[in-house]
Order: C-alpha cells, then structure tokens, then sequence
C-alpha cells in the first residue's frame, strides 16, 4: 500500500468508525415522571421514579399488545415483538422531550453539522416490556420524508435485560439501559437516538419492566426549549478527523500538485431519478439541495471541508458492471437511463450524455481516464442505487448499474490551501 493510501484509509477511519446514534441520561424532576394513564373513565397513576413491582404489573395489564409495520401495515406478531403499548390518547405525564433539551443534546451529538437546523420529536407510543419481552431486529417506518430518526427515552424502573442493540454498516453498538441506571445516582432518564437506516432490537428483558417512550425525529420547525445543564450526552467527537485533516493540508509531501479526495456517504438518502431531465430544466438540482440534508458523519464532513475552505459536492458515481469494479464513472448531476436505449459502452453514453467524467476503464488503452479520485472512504454497499436502462448488443436487453453518492473534495497544491487558521 502507497504511503498516501495508508494516510487516506487512517483519516478515513474516524469518518467510518463514527456510530449513527446518541445516548446518554438526563436528569428529570421527579414530579415530571408522574404518569396517568388509562383507556375508560377511570385514570391509574404511577411515579416512574419510584414504582413498585405491582405498579408496573398494573401499568402493563393496562397496554395493548404492540405491533409492527411492515411496508406501511400494522403487524401483530409475538414472535417478532413481544411488549405492551399505548397510544398518546391512553397516557399523559409532564414530561416532554421537546420541553426537557433532549432534543438539543440530540442535536448536538447526533446531528453534529446540522445542528442549526430544527428539528422536532413528536411522541409516538408508550412501552412497557416486562418479564421475556422483546422486539427483534428491524428499521423503524418512516412516517414522512423529513422523518430522520428515533428517540427513546427509558424511564428509571427496576429491569434487567432489554438493552438496545443497533447496527449499522456492519458494525454494532448495545445501549443498555439497565448498566447505565445502575452507574447514576440521581434522578434521570435515559436516551438514544439514531437515524432511520440503524438497524436495532431489543433484547429479552429478563427480569422487571421496562418504560419507554419512542418518538419520531423530524426536521422541521423548533419546539420550544430549555436548555438543562444536566444532560450528559456520551460525546462522538469529530475533532481528530479535522486534526488529521488539517495535518495532512499542511504536509507539502500530501498531494503536492493538488488532487481530488472522494467519500462515499455513509447514510442512505432518498433520491428521485425518474424524470430528473423535467426537474433540471426548472433549475431544481438534487444533488446540490442534498448538500443541506446530509446526516451525521456525512455533515460533519461536509462541514469540516468548508471551514479548511474546500470545495466539496455531491455526486453520483456510476460502477458497471455485476459486481466487478471495471469502469467508474462520475456524473455532478441526477442521472434518469430508464428510458435510454445504449448502442454504447455505459461509460461513453454517460461521458457524451451526462456530462460524466470517466475515472477508470478497461477496454483499451485508448481510453482517457478524465480525472483520479483518490477515495477516502467507500460507499456502504447497502446504500447503492439501482439504475436500470435498455442494452443494444445482437438484441435489446434489460441492464442495470449502481450508482453510489459520494462528496468529492477538491484539494489545492501544496501552500496553495487554507487550513482554517
Ligand atoms: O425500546 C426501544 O429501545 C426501541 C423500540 C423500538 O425499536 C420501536 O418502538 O420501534
Ligand atoms: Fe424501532
């Protein structure tokens, strides 16, 4: 492996290895976890900071049996998700995400870059899984598109077991809300949040019940907030990658002459490709309004770049073909093939058509590489997307290519960049 490689791959990590949840606790006044819940004319009530067994035996009793979505339907299976619920018309209590600054931790922690743009929770269920509940491994249905994730808040009741396990691009994290009580001496709730492409399951509770609230995360307009100094978020920090990335700008031994850098983004968006001609022509670009919606780790790099003043855009990198990585071509614009009929190679067609700049080819000498990215990070596989397009050889045939969305960094010559000082 090249020494540039090597230094690449180490500044890629910290952008890869960075989780796509928060968690942490929050201290909670005590009147606040007062809950009143019931479905007829009668109301129980129950402090969840100091509820008893029996307590929490009742509150169950009072649930329904939680189901699931599935492709917009509501499922009941118990061999899938095993716990009670109630809908926000069955429960009341003082406490509110919104209200408490959860959602600024969450902002904050999470959201990292975006962390000037509202967002808002809006409370979902209550749950309680007591003695063998669960809910296997799933992603959570998005509600709308300005949906962009879950938050969980886990009340301090007795229980053991029922942690969170999420996993996301072949990595997994556990928040297990049980170890997190057991090292708090004061009063306080605990909390994750994470985005709607982690995969995540609760595991069997063992003993107890456990209280939670979920809510959907929007990007839209603010709740109102007051900032609690007692959140204790459990900081991801995005300092060493602009530590190293500062660095490696001031090596002149770094891409002397310049170059460009590609990062495959992390977390999935969604992207309309059918009929993008329509839409270009009325001066909307998907690809730039991207710009303002990347998540997590995407947006902190994106941020990073700006402030070391390079110029970064979203684009969309082709690979051709069944798996193998022959040609790679990269196109600045949304690319809609469905209707094209290729009498040529895929990468000619999006060279002369699309404006697309060839990066690697193999059916001949004679073809130019248009530019060399040197790629810091890869797109997660999961987060390809299929596009289809009709294929001239002896006869029309069916074909398809990925198609990866990626930031790419242009880098200026060695003491010809800023390096934010
Ligand atoms: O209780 C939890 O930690 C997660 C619950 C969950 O995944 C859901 O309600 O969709
Ligand atoms: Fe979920």
């Amino acid at each position: 492996m090249s020494a540039l490689k090597r230094e690449l791959r180490s500044l890629g990590a910290f952008i890869t290895n960075k989780p796509p949840y928060c968690s942490g606790t929050l201290a909670v006044p005590n009147e606040d976890l007062i809950l009143f819940y019931g479905k007829d004319g009668v109301a129980s009530r129950i402090d969840l900071s100091h509820a008893s067994e029996e307590d929490l035996k009742h509150l169950a009793e009072a649930c329904d049996v939680a189901t699931f979505g599935i492709a917009q339907r509501d499922v009941l299976d118990e061999s899938y998700r095993k716990a009670g619920k109630l809908d926000t018309s069955a429960f009341s209590m003082q406490f509110h995400a919104g209200d408490a600054g959860l959602l600024e931790a969450v902002k904050t922690d999470l959201m990292e870059a975006q962390r000037q743009r509202p967002i808002r929770a809006e409370l979902y269920k209550l749950n309680v899984y007591g003695p063998k509940s669960f809910f296997k491994s799933h992603v959570d249905t998005p509600r709308s598109e300005t949906m962009f994730g879950s938050l969980v808040v886990v009340f301090r009741t007795p229980h053991k077991g029922g942690a969170l396990a999420l996993r996301h691009d072949n990595q997994e994290w556990t928040f297990d809300s049980a170890a997190t009580f057991a090292e708090q001496s004061e009063p306080c709730v605990a909390y994750v949040a994470f985005y709607s492409d982690v995969e995540h399951e609760v595991l069997p509770v063992e003993t107890g019940y456990r209280v939670t609230l979920t809510y959907n995360l929007y990007f839209g307009s603010e709740d109102p907030y007051h900032t609690v100094p007692n959140i204790h978020p459990n900081p991801l920090t995005e300092s060493p990658f602009r530590d190293r990335l500062k660095e490696l700008l001031k090596n002149p031994a770094f891409l002397p002459l310049g170059g460009t850098l590609g990062f495959g983004l992390r977390h999935q968006y969604p992207l309309k490709t059918k009929g993008a001609w329509r839409y270009e022509r009325k001066g909307v670009h998907p690809l730039k309004d991207l710009l303002v919606y990347l998540k997590g780790s995407d947006a902190v790099l994106l941020r990073i770049c700006r402030e070391f003043h390079l110029n970064a855009s979203v684009q969309l990198l082709f690979r051709d073909t069944n798996g193998k990585r022959d040609v790679e071509v990269l196109c600045d614009r949304v690319v809609d093939m469905s209707d094209d009929c290729l009498d040529t190679q895929l990468w000619f067609h999006l060279r002369e058509n699309y404006g697309g700049k060839l990066l690697r080819a193999v059916d001949g000498p004679e073809q130019q590489q248009d530019i060399e990215v040197h790629w810091v990070t890869e797109t997660p596989k999961v987060n390809s997307i299929e596009s289809p397009y009709i294929a001239y050889g002896n006869g029309a045939s069916a074909a398809h290519t990925y198609m990866y969305l990626c930031l790419i960094i242009e880098v200026g010559k060695a003491g010809n960049r800023e390096t934010a000082e």
